[in-house]
């Protein structure tokens, strides 16, 4: 079975991590993304289940205590973390994975998966970053200035990233995260077996 590559997604709170997530999703069948547990309160419109699975802080504490997260962190006062099980069984199944998360998180990731291949998201400026967290409308005044302090925090380890998008005109970027996949998918190691025949026939 094709071994499935491990993605993951970065950046600020408002650089537009959700909204390229949504688009690759829609675009590439072959990606699949870890829903994350968190203690964050639901905003309006989210589903448990969909973008989290919510659940209360005891709960996520005993599910830590049990070793039940790949990694785990916590930001802007909440905590966040990957279901260890979900990635094992999406792996077994030779799947692609996508994992939306915060840097500790990814710093974590990446000490586990060699081959995880990041990608940080940038907004166009921190202008602009503003803006658009407060025309997403779902935030308060103080969580605002709490991500604006901490995408500071975030983007001083974009270094630590494999791939950078700044999401300024957003087809662009979607086609940025569509193509950094298939590049992915195209590196010679992730694929040599599937060649093996073809390249032996081709040298004669
Ligand atoms: N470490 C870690 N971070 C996560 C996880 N799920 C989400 N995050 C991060 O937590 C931060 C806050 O996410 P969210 O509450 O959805 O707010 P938003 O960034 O303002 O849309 C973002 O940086 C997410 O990438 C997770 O499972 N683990
Ligand atoms: N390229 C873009 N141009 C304009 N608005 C955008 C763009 N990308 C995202 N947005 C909007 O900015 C806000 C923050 O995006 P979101 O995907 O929620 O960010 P994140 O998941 O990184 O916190 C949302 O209201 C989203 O619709």
């Amino acid at each position: 079975m094709s071994k499935g590559k491990l993605f993951i997604l970065a950046g600020p709170s408002g650089a537009g991590k959700a909204t390229l997530v949504h688009a690759l999703l829609a675009a590439d069948a072959k990606v699949q993304l870890s829903i994350s547990f968190t203690t964050r309160a639901p905003r309006e419109g989210e589903q448990n289940g969909r973008e989290y699975h919510f659940v209360s802080r005891e709960e996520f504490l005993a599910m830590a205590g049990r070793g039940e997260f790949l990694e785990h962190a916590e930001v802007h006062g909440n905590l966040y973390g990957t279901s260890q099980k979900w990635i094992s069984d999406a792996m077994a199944r030779g799947q692609d994975i996508l994992l939306e998360i915060d840097v500790q998180g990814a710093q974590q990731v990446r000490r586990i998966f060699d081959g995880a291949v990041g990608v940080f998201i940038l907004p166009p400026s921190a202008e602009i970053l503003e803006q658009r967290l407060r025309n997403r409308g779902t935030d308060s005044e103080e969580a605002i200035v709490k991500r604006l302090a901490n995408a500071r925090e975030e983007i001083a380890h974009v270094g630590e990233f494999d791939y950078v998008i700044v999401n300024e005109h957003i087809d662009e970027a979607v086609r940025d995260i569509i193509g950094v996949v298939r590049a992915e998918r195209l590196r010679f190691l992730a694929q040599a077996e599937r060649h093996n025949a073809l390249i032996a026939s081709l040298q004669g």
